[in-house]
């Protein structure tokens, strides 16, 4: 299936100069929504994943069905201040901005094997910062799952040592 027939580009959003790669056109269509998640899925189903782990807030639209699937837990990732017990907070980079991300400290048990998933790879700084946090609480990453790369901006090489899937890349 192209994927791409249902991702809109959004030109200059939210800022001049971005093209914005809007889900939320896949997401309406279940069958092609559904398609999406299975083959996101199917790339973690033989890496004995313990619980997966998704950043605000499409992040939680793949990594939520996705653990759904596999029949494991979902842990959030979330910005500064949204979570309310201790928490472990990392500063990070965006295409478009700056920010702060943070985990519940007890959200992973040392050695638990951990995919990380998003909707979408760009800079990397987001799911930089996401491992960060992973390990630090002792999560072994076992593998990171994109519906979107967007080849032109090098994320990828940023996670270079682990492994990564993405449905479908753009140039
Ligand atoms: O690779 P990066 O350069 O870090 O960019 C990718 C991230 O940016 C977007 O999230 P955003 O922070 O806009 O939040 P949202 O999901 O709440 O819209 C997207 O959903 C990824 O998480
Ligand atoms: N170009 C883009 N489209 C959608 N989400 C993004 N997050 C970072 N860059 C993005």
């Amino acid at each position: 299936m192209d994927f791409k027939e249902f991702i809109t580009i959004v030109p200059d959003y939210p800022k001049e100069g971005i093209r914005f790669k809007d889900i939320t056109t896949l997401m309406d269509n279940g069958e092609v929504y559904k398609k999406a998640i299975d083959e996101m899925a199917q790339f973690a189903k033989d890496k004995n994943i313990d619980l997966v782990v998704g950043p605000e807030a499409r992040g939680f639209v793949v990594g939520c069905p996705i653990a759904y699937s596999l029949g494991v837990g979902f842990a959030p990732v979330r910005k500064a201040g949204k979570l309310p017990r201790e928490v472990i907070k990392v500063e990070y980079g965006l295409e478009y901005g700056k920010d702060t991300l943070t985990m519940h400290k007890d959200a992973i048990k040392p050695g638990q094997r951990v995919l990380i998933a998003d909707d979408l790879l760009a800079t990397g700084g987001t799911i930089e910062a996401t491992i960060k946090m992973v390990e630090e609480l002792g999560g072994i990453v076992a593998g990171i799952a994109f519906m979107i790369e967007l080849n032109y901006l090098d994320g990828r090489q940023k996670l270079g040592k682990y492994e990564i899937f993405s449905l479908t890349q753009y140039s």
